[in-house]
């Protein structure tokens, strides 16, 4: 079975590591040898990890995909991996691929060629690294009723969130670490801003929901606009934020979005630490499921990616083929703001008496009902004058109600600023 592996930087090197060290033992699970035939990089003049052996390096990737019965595509972006990607499977081959960003773009396009061409199009490192859960999705829970899938799904961010609250480190410095531990995508905006999250989510409700769902229908929402005052306010009121990535299935629809929100210190993804990643799938028949491991590097990765070279390598000894696009749902995809969620807003006002009243005479005015309040001290203000922090927390409102709450909040005169609002999930 000859493999020609697609890009060897974190995941490609670590995909190679695997199918040289582990060469037996996968010839033995396949039931045939995986022959790496070659390796496309963009430079085949840079020093590599010595387990790469240089004679595989070409830079020529579209004769490499031609000469392969399984491809592995691990360098990411849009194009040349679409293109190339295309060539492999009317080529013939079966491909295996890594990237969220592509299949959440353009997923429909890739699925029909393959299944158009009768070849495998597998995707388990697209989503959450070495968990298992395209295919618990889209294999072992086909039988039942998806009505929601909540977690974590971005590695990066869960660090850099993780490493602000127990050292103290700011945003900057986190998204460094994690680029150097070889979590962060190529441009690590992607991960900051939510776009590779969002793009696992669409992957996850598309399969979850047999619909389709692209990077565009996600609400998203990153974490470039969380300070390290916010993590340790969550902290001291008892929560962890996290970047949650959320797909939900109603009668109306469905509807996946991309934000972070206070979780409870007490919920089980509140003690998701460094890269890994947690998702919670809940399903009408099977109920609540759990998935947890390493949602990023390269190793982990890897580990997914060879899990479905064995699968679609197998398919070719056996015959036959694995499970193809499933979107015969059609769903509608509803808007983000008709979701209701439970908030914290963070507001320091004057500290004198009546204003309470007055700030919570807003909330109901709105309709948005305040489930707790709490008074934090805080130091006299820049004018000297004493003025104290309110942390609210509402039952669930709509985002217009809450948006607009917030509004008439910050134009009270006893208000000095509204400092933070963020959805709270999981409680
Ligand atoms: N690093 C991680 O933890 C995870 C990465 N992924 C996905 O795996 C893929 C690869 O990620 P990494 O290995 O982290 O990225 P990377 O940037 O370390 O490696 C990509 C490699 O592909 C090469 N490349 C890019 N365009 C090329 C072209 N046209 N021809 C030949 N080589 C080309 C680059 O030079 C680079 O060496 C991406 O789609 C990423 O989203 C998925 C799960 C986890
Ligand atoms: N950049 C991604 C890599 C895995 O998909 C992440 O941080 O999760
Ligand atoms: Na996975």
């Amino acid at each position: 079975m000859r493999v020609a592996v697609l890009g060897c930087g974190v995941v490609g090197t670590e995909v190679v590591r695997l199918l040289t060290t582990q060469a037996s033992d996968l010839a033995a699970r396949v039931g045939a040898s995986l022959e790496l035939v070659g390796i496309a990089v963009r430079d085949t003049s840079i020093e590599r990890d010595p387990v790469v052996d240089r004679a595989l390096l070409t830079e020529d990737a579209e004769g490499l995909v031609e000469r392969a019965d399984v491809v592995v595509e691990v360098m990411g972006g849009i194009e040349p991996a679409r293109t190339l990607l295309l060539r492999a499977i009317e080529h013939g081959a079966a491909v295996v691929t890594a990237n969220k960003a592509l299949l959440a773009q353009d997923g429909p396009t890739l699925y029909a060629a393959a299944d158009a061409a009768g070849v495998d199009l597998y995707f388990e490192a697209a989503v959450a690294g070495a968990i298992p859960i395209v295919r618990p999705v889209r294999e072992s829970l086909v039988g039942d009723r998806v009505q929601r899938v909540l977690g974590i799904v971005n590695g990066t961010t869960n660090y850099v969130l993780d490493k602000m609250s127990t050292e103290g480190l700011d945003l900057d410095a986190a998204v460094k670490e994690a680029q150097a531990l070889g979590y962060a995508e190529a441009d690590p905006t992607a991960d900051v801003e939510g776009y590779d999250a969002a793009a696992k989510a669409a992957i996850l409700a598309s399969l979850a929901f047999h619909t389709r769902v692209s990077i565009d229908d996600v609400d998203r929402e990153g974490i470039s606009g969380i300070t390290a005052d916010d993590v340790v306010w969550a902290e001291r009121t008892g929560y962890a934020i996290k970047l949650l990535a959320i797909a939900e299935r109603s009668d109306q629809g469905v509807q996946v979005r991309v934000h972070p929100a206070l979780v409870p210190l007490t919920h089980p993804l509140a003690g998701v630490r460094g890269a890994y990643n947690a998702v919670f799938v809940e399903a009408e028949a099977a109920g609540e499921l759990m998935f947890y491991g390493r949602g990023a590097g390269g190793a982990p990765t890897a580990s997914a990616v060879l899990g479905d070279v064995v699968s679609v390598a197998r398919h070719r000894v056996l015959g036959g083929k694995g499970p193809v696009e499933s979107s015969y749902a059609a769903l509608p995809v509803l808007p983000a703001s008709a979701a209701r969620t439970r908030y914290q807003v963070r507001i320091d006002v004057d500290d004198r008496p009546g204003v309470l009243a007055t700030v919570a005479a807003v909330f109901a005015t709105h309709g948005v009902s305040i489930e707790a309040m709490r008074q934090a001290p805080a130091p006299l203000g820049p004018d000297g004058v004493g003025f104290a922090r309110l942390i609210l927390t509402t039952h669930q409102a709509s985002e217009e109600a809450l948006s607009a709450t917030v509004a008439a909040v910050a134009d009270l005169d006893a208000v000095r600023r509204v400092i933070s609002v963020l959805r709270v999930e999981g409680a």
